[in-house]
């Protein structure tokens, strides 16, 4: 799959702290790429270094296969990004703002301004100057008005920061049919994990400017995947008597522990049916880790404290 984006040993010093220390990352054509870390890990840094608002101290950074000079300039354009807040004329309305930016990015689409403001959902909000809009609103305005070129590759720095549940639910639907129904890549950062879980295809985990771990949702489900944690004095007698219980799903893990996948069964039920086939139970319980437990264990291996 055509790459998107490889950082390549990038670092950052700001002065004498260093921000970013040798961060490799690739981004494939269709992927969200979610950007986790607590703050001040270094997650806008490596969105501004990309997008060129900075200049990394060393490293390569390849944006559709551009590195350096005006064809990467000329790459940016198929870029749309909203770092850190988003960017509007505040005495504009919705659609004053989406015609005077599609003039500043040359768009020629006339269609593109009704289109993208009704894609967003800002197409009913009439005279309202975007001073006047909700937090929302204002990330709406943002996405709509990174869309209107339509990049195939979306940035977004903590867009659904301090949006409310609905708003973070809206604001993910529309992140999703952009790259279900026009195959967008994007990369997007957050602390909020809960909500890159539900977005991300791949999760990069910042820490102290370090990608400490990456990993796809498909491999985090895996190794996260709610269980029941056995441990037994007989495995093979045990899972006799799972089968019995029509409990197939389960890995026999080592000479006294077992995992069982399948949830559909009451521990208490397990626990009794072991028991009256004298099957020594010294545990039973249930295991799984979500995102932030994940993170939050990962952060305490590498010694670090946690502020998530
Ligand atoms: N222009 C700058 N000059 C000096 N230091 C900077 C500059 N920009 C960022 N930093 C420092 O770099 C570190 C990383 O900042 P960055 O904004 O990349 O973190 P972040 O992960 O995006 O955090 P947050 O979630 O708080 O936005 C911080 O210690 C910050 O103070």
């Amino acid at each position: 799959m055509e790459t998107i984006l490889k950082l390549d040993r990038i670092s950052k010093k700001f002065g004498r702290q260093t921000v970013l220390k040798d961060v490799n990352l690739t981004i494939r054509r269709g992927e969200i790429y979610g950007l986790i870390g607590r703050n001040g890990a270094g997650k806008t840094t490596i969105l501004k270094s990309i997008i060129k608002l900075i200049q990394p101290t060393t490293g390569t950074i390849t944006l559709f296969g551009a590195t350096k000079g005006t064809t990467y300039i000329h790459q940016l354009r198929r870029t749309g990004s909203i770092i850190e807040s988003p960017v509007a004329v505040d005495q504009l309305n919705a659609r004053q703002n989406l015609i005077y930016y599609s003039k500043i990015h040359g768009v020629v689409d006339k269609n593109a301004v009704d289109e993208t403001l009704k894609f967003v959902g800002l197409d009913t909000t009439g005279k309202k100057k975007f001073k006047d809009f909700s937090l929302g609103m204002k990330q709406k305005m943002g996405l709509a008005i990174a869309l209107l070129n339509k990049p195939d590759f979306l940035i977004l720095d903590e867009p659904i920061n301090g949006l409310d549940p609905i708003a973070i639910v809206e604001f993910r639907e529309l992140l999703l049919k952009l790259n279900q129904t026009q195959q967008m890549t994007i990369l997007i950062s957050s602390h909020i994990l809960e909500e890159l879980y539900h977005l991300a295809t791949r999760f990069g985990i910042l820490n102290n400017g370090m990608i400490i771990k990456e990993i796809t949702k498909q491999e985090f489900e895996e190794q996260s995947r709610e269980f029941i944690k056995l441990e037994v004095d007989n495995p093979d007698l045990a899972t006799n008597v799972l089968r019995q219980l029509g409990c197939t799903d389960f890995k026999v893990v080592n000479d006294h522990l077992i995992h069982i996948y399948q949830l559909d069964v009451a521990n208490a039920v397990i626990a009794e049916h072991l028991i009256n086939h004298h099957v020594q139970l010294s545990t039973i319980t249930r295991e799984g880790l979500n995102l932030e437990q994940y993170f939050k264990q990962l952060l305490d291996e590498t010694g670090d404290e946690h502020h998530v």
